[in-house]
């Protein structure tokens, strides 16, 4: 962020740069778990002067805000066109110990973000992930003139959304960022005639056709061109009181979008090839606290009573993330530890499980409990250390209830460790097994048949080596993972992208005992 000076509140009473620059370092502060006190120590400052700095009441000097920036190993400036890059020195080789509970997911905060677009009261979500996608997310809310604010605790969202939004200065380029901004579709055509959004981005992994989402939502009178970067919508506001609508893709967020449009659509709505997977459920339940009624969750079909004005104070606790349970998972695993993870959702890994127990993992599941949402259902998974040998069959994903294709690429460390050959299919994206492969510079005999299949042999004798971090989330994740199991010393460079999906979690692997430090070139 470039520095320029400014107000603490502009005349149109939207975020001044100095609240920006105020939330950004709060939030980094909290995601480093250090009180104002700390920092202010760390920087030479007193503790009154970084509450001010946060709540956007003070103008901040160019040197204290690089002092800050280094406390808290965040770019929170950078000059020209020279970022600072984040890379990770990991020493591997040796076990993990202990225990560790699984955050919020990503993809239920963004859902919910976006849907909290068609409360005019006060929605409040608990325990929301501290991740870059969900910053992309607020960031977009607050250009349309939405109130986004942290707890004190930074875990708590409270949202409040204007009467009028002023679409007419979007955050085009947090939006591009993510590919979740599509799921702004659906929340304003309920109140909108026209507007237009930027397009949808997020992970390098090939094609990802955002069709399905205007087939889908053509059936409440949008639709769209798309020019030179943006989707201009129109609404046709004659929409007949009973819809039903047929998904030709079982995607997450068309679903999410088309339930988002059905709840502001005063009539029934039936949705059928409805994916019924974690963040779906958790933007389910969401809306029936908003007095939206929806029968059907957890299936493929579902009806939907919508309510044309929505106007409530709620308090919603987003459930925990079976992708974020299933790479702490691997990283014991593979690193042959016995540790636990606790609050694992177990409707969306009893097939991971499965699998693994088919490879020969021994693991221990403790007896349920319900999440904060009252209606997850959340277990604790010790992984024993084991012998793994590769599945008889290939090892695919499929859409909820399948193995989730977002923890498919865990398998492929998972299986460079079975001795054996596995086939790993991901039929889903076109170029994430490509990034896998990197995984043969750690040692492990990783080949790809073809851009969707990859062939695994093993056991590897890992060993550490430099790598640049892909540009795909979990691929990412995975390689850091692996570098865990391999001996001697290894470099991720460029990692970044880690942070848009996964709260803290090198500090998280350190303490089960990984040593992994972070520096700067
Ligand atoms: C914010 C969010 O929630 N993101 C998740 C969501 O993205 P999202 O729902 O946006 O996923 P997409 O719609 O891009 O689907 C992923 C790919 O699968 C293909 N496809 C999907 C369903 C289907 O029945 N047939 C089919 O071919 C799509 O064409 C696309 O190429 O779902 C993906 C697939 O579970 C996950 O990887 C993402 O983490
Ligand atoms: C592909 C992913 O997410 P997104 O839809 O946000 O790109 C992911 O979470 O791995």
């Amino acid at each position: 962020m470039t520095q320029q000076s400014s107000h603490a509140s502009t005349p149109s009473g939207t975020t001044s740069l100095v609240q920006q620059v105020g939330s950004l370092i709060r939030s980094a502060r909290l995601g480093r778990s250090l009180t104002q006190a700390e920092l202010a120590e760390q920087v030479g400052t007193s503790q009154s002067a970084i509450n001010r700095i946060e709540h956007g009441s003070q103008n901040i000097g160019v040197d204290l805000l690089g002092r800050i920036s280094d406390a808290l190993g965040r770019d929170l400036i950078t000059l020209g066109d020279r970022p600072r890059h984040t890379h990770l020195r990991v020493h591997g080789g040796h076990q993990l110990h202990g225990s560790i509970d699984v955050k919020t997911s990503k993809n239920g905060a963004v859902a919910l973000l976006c849907a909290s677009l068609i409360n005019r009261g006060t929605t409040r979500l608990h325990r929301v992930a501290r991740i870059v996608e969900v910053d992309r997310i607020i960031d977009v809310l607050r250009s349309l003139g939405a109130s986004v604010v942290w707890s004190e605790d930074g875990n708590d969202v409270e949202i409040h959304v204007p009467a009028d939004l002023d679409l007419t200065h979007i955050d085009a380029d947090a939006g591009r960022r993510t590919r979740s901004i599509i799921m702004f579709l659906g929340p304003l055509l309920g109140d909108h005639d026209e507007f237009r959004l930027p397009y949808a981005g997020g992970c390098d992994l090939g094609e990802r056709s955002v069709q399905p989402h205007l087939i889908a939502l053509q059936h409440f009178g949008l639709a769209i061109t798309a020019e030179a970067g943006w989707y201009h919508a129109t609404v046709d506001p004659d929409v007949p009181e009973n819809v039903s609508i047929v998904l030709t893709e079982r995607g997450d967020t068309v679903t999410e979008n088309a339930i988002m449009a059905a709840a502001v659509h005063e009539g029934v709505t039936v949705i059928r090839n409805a994916s019924p997977n974690y963040m779906v459920q958790d933007l389910c339940f969401y809306l029936e606290l908003l007095g939206v009624r929806i029968e059907g969750i957890g299936t493929t079909t579902l009806r939907i009573t919508g309510r044309s004005v929505i106007d409530e104070d709620v308090d919603y606790w987003p459930s925990e993330d079976p992708i974020e349970g299933m790479s702490l998972l691997t990283a014991g695993i593979v690193t042959g530890s016995e540790i636990t993870v606790r609050r694992v959702p177990i409707e969306f890994m009893e097939i991971e499980l499965a699998t693994l127990h088919e490879m020969g993992l021994r693991y221990d599941v403790s007896p349920e409990y319900e999440a904060h949402n009252g209606r997850t259902r959340l277990v604790d998974v010790t992984v024993h250390p084991s012998r793994l040998h590769a599945p008889i069959d290939k090892i695919h994903s499929m859409p909820f209830p399948g193995l989730n294709i977002d923890n498919l690429p865990f398998f492929t460390a998972i299986a460079a460790c079975a001795t054996g050959h596995t086939l790993i299919h991901d039929w889903v994206y076109e170029g994430r097994a490509i990034h896998l492969t990197d995984l043969t510079r750690l040692g492990a005999d990783v080949r790809l048949r073809d851009p969707h299949r990859l062939d695994v042999t093993g056991p590897t004798h890992w060993s550490g080596a430099e790598v640049s971090c892909p540009p795909a989330l979990r691929p990412a994740v995975v390689i850091l993972i692996a570098m865990l199991a391999a001996k001697g010393e290894s470099v991720l460079r460029d990692v970044d992208i880690i942070a848009r999906g996964y709260e803290q979690l090198q500090e998280r692997l350190v303490s089960l005992g990984a040593d992994i430090e972070t520096f700067h070139d």
